[in-house]
């Protein structure tokens, strides 16, 4: 995926149902758009729904699928219905399954990990050798009924002096309100949002998505 070549830090907002969201989100300079497609989720999405927002989304702007531990069966149903560019993967796969879902689809995988404290950054070097981009995401606390997407954060100055050989994206109870805080200790380049840019749990809104894109030095379109 072309970068857009805007400036500041490539966003991605994640969850995404409504047309005015996305739009939202694509013109005020949104790098990557997420579709839920997690039953358990209150942003989870019908693949022909998606299909339909996706036919909205501009060249250049990734199209990804959030999926958590799909078998191959719902990932044909999934790529088939839907027109994307990337898959994430949040569940607990496998480096092997990571490496397998990779070459089946042919899409760019990002590979979600959770992150609590320093002994969870070694995944992190693991998937380092077989995704496409690494998801640096808080780690769920015991027994949460989501992976992701809780509005939790993790201490970022976890990631200080620490550097991955391919691209790697924040993510974790991000806000138009603390993003530039965790950029500046982090040193990220791409940001995951969700929860920070809801009105309510699964209801995204357009003034808070502007705010964050804003807030993480991305110029919005003019046209
Ligand atoms: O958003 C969800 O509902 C979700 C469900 C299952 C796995 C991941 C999910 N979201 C991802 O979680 C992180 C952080 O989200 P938040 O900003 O803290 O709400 C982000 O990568 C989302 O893509």
């Amino acid at each position: 995926m072309p970068d857009t070549g805007r400036g500041g830090a490539r966003v991605k907002i994640c969850g995404l149902r409504q047309p005015a969201a996305l739009d939202a989100a694509v013109r005020a300079g949104a790098a990557y758009v997420g579709f839920v497609f997690f039953a358990r989720s209150p942003r989870a999405i019908a693949p022909a729904d998606a299909a339909a927002l996706a036919a909205q989304v501009p060249p250049g702007v990734c199209k990804v699928a959030l999926t958590v531990d799909a078998d191959d069966a719902a990932l044909d149903a999934l790529t088939g219905a839907v027109p994307l560019d990337m898959l994430q993967l949040h569940g607990s796969e496998t480096p092997a399954r990571v490496a397998a879902v990779r070459a089946r689809y042919g899409l760019p995988v990002m590979k979600a990990v959770g992150v609590a404290d320093a002994p969870d950054l070694a995944a992190l070097d693991d998937f380092a050798q077989v995704a496409d981009q690494l998801l640096i995401d808080a780690r769920p606390p015991t027994g949460a009924e989501l992976p992701g997407g809780n509005g939790l954060a993790f201490d970022w100055r976890l990631l200080q002096g620490r550097r991955w050989p391919l691209p790697w994206m924040l993510a974790g109870g991000l806000t138009p309100a603390n993003v530039a805080e965790a950029v500046r200790l982090t040193g990220a380049r791409q940001l995951d949002v969700s929860s920070g840019v809801e009105s309510s749990r699964g209801v995204k809104d357009p003034d808070r998505i502007r705010a964050f894109i804003a807030a993480a030095g991305v110029p919005a379109l003019t046209a």
